[in-house]
């Protein structure tokens, strides 16, 4: 048999037709919705008199336009807003979709929610009318964001008209230094490769630095190749990946183990299989990484500068460049160490979860945020926030002087009334830094967990690692 890429084989198990030429018919086993953009899908059904092809294998959450203050019953104030949510909710009663309402307890951002609660498994194809479905690749299942016209089509038939992407390979070999996580990595890829650089791809990572990261960890890197353009990204699911499958879905009864663990097992490329592009990158080299611009690929080492105009290509790289050094005030060669902010967010899909919240924590704890700071956190989901609460984060961060909120994207797209004034600088644990993102005029600077709580209590973007851990 040809030998194959993971990718490869995730596609031909879930093909049910060859379309045309280059078009096949893809089973989805799960499909995320969100309120945001579901809702012209609902309509389409209901327009046309269908229903919804396997309601099991459809599950919704309310994740972006949700508030996140910290009120026993959240209340969407917002007219728009909250009949996105009403919707989504008849919508799930009526087609029997299950709903992570807007106060459900384990209510929180869709990418979250999903692989605590055991639903992603490898092998599978999971799809979401959003872009940040690529994190389910840390499980080894191939996840990707659609437009809404295809959500109907999937609530119709559980199936995709699907275009294969081309395969590109990542190798990180060595090993992460200390202080050094995947939101670094990750940066540090895109800053490379460019945020079109894997478009038209499925990227797949392997090597010894992948190998080494933790499940989280690696739901950061999936969650942000989209960043870099790809339409997927893969992990090869190890004992790592299966450790986390069986801790978070104790369902998977005893009898389909063996099977589920042997068919986990030829989830791999075969050797030999043909990749389009390859890449290779060396873990012990990288720094954390901040970025300066408006575009995620605009990304420094925290001791670099701001490029200088002349020595960047003469093109859309230089005007998107001077655009970007306009936008967020820093000029060009201007050192990102040491640039003032005036509000941290911890949070998102992309560093939302517990590891997240104990590395930020940790540079927190014992320090107060910096006079002149307004510094939050948005826990992933409620199960995150429950777990942090357990482990006392909770109280880390109020000491602080943090502000400790109810999950939900919040800050993340401003979707909700967490808006950032004109003008207002953010260290931001998010995926997107474009113009706008946060609040018209705000300015947001991408980077790890553990950066934006040293930018809390120092006031500027500093160097986590500089900062001695308090007792
Ligand atoms: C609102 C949604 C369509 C969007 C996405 O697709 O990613 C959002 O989640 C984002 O992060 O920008
Ligand atoms: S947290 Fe941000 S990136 Fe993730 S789904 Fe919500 S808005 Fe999109």
């Amino acid at each position: 048999m040809t030998p194959r890429t993971l990718y490869r084989k995730l596609v031909d198990a879930h093909t049910v037709a060859q379309l045309d030429e280059h078009n096949v018919l893809l089973f989805c086993d799960l499909h995320l919705m969100n309120e945001y953009t579901s809702p012209q899908a609902f309509a389409g059904l209901y327009e046309q008199g269908r229903t919804v092809a396997m309601p099991g294998q459809n599950v919704a959450v309310v994740s972006h336009i949700i508030p996140t203050h910290p009120t026993a019953i959240r209340v969407i104030a917002d007219a728009p807003s909250a009949l996105q949510a009403t919707n989504l909710k008849k919508n799930c009663e009526h087609f029997g979709i299950p709903l992570f309402d807007t106060n459900h307890p384990l209510q929180g951002i869709e990418h979250v929610v999903a692989p605590e609660l055991g639903m992603i498994r490898p092998g599978m194809v999971v799809i979401c009318g959003d872009s940040h479905t690529t994190t389910y690749g840390a499980l080894g299942a191939l996840g990707f964001g659609i437009g809404t016209t295809e959500v109907e089509h999937v609530l119709a038939t559980q199936t995709l008209a699907y275009r294969p992407a081309r395969d590109m390979h990542i190798r990180v070999d060595g090993l992460l230094p200390t202080g050094v996580t995947a939101k670094d990595l990750v940066l540090a890829i895109i800053g490379r490769i460019g945020a079109q650089g894997a478009r038209g791809f499925v990227v797949e990572f392997s090597g010894t630095a992948i190998n080494a990261l933790s499940i989280e960890a690696r739901f950061t890197l999936c969650n942000m190749t989209v960043e870099a353009g790809s339409r997927g990204a893969l992990i090869a699911p190890d004992q790592t990946a299966v450790d986390y499958v069986l801790a978070h879905a104790p369902d998977i009864g005893a009898e389909h183990l063996s099977a589920a663990l042997a068919e986990w097992q030829t989830l791999r490329t075969d050797d030999g299989a043909a990749l389009d592009v390859t890449h290779v990158f060396d873990a012990a080299s990288i720094a954390p990484h901040v970025t300066w611009g408006t575009s995620p690929d605009q990304v420094l080492p925290i001791d670099g500068r701001v490029p200088r105009l002349a020595d960047l290509p003469e093109g859309p790289v230089r005007s998107s460049a001077q655009r970007a050094m306009h936008y967020t005030g820093l000029p060009e060669d201007a050192a990102i160490e040491g640039t003032p902010v005036q509000h941290v967010f911890i949070g998102s899909c992309t560093n939302g979860r517990m590891e997240d919240l104990r590395a930020a924590a940790a540079v927190v704890r014992g320090r107060q945020v910096a006079p002149g700071v307004r510094a939050m956190v948005v826990p992933g989901s409620g199960a995150v926030k429950a777990a942090a609460e357990a482990e006392g984060l909770d109280r880390v961060f109020i000491n602080a002087g943090f502000e400790w909120r109810k999950p939900g994207c919040s800050m993340c797209l401003a979707m909700n009334d967490d808006v950032l004034a004109d003008g207002v600088r953010c260290a931001s644990t998010t995926n997107r830094n474009f113009e706008g993102r946060q609040g018209r005029g705000a300015i947001t600077h991408l980077m790890s967990p553990a950066m934006a709580a040293a930018a809390a209590v120092t006031g500027r973007i500093t160097d986590a690692r500089q900062l001695e851990t308090l007792p």
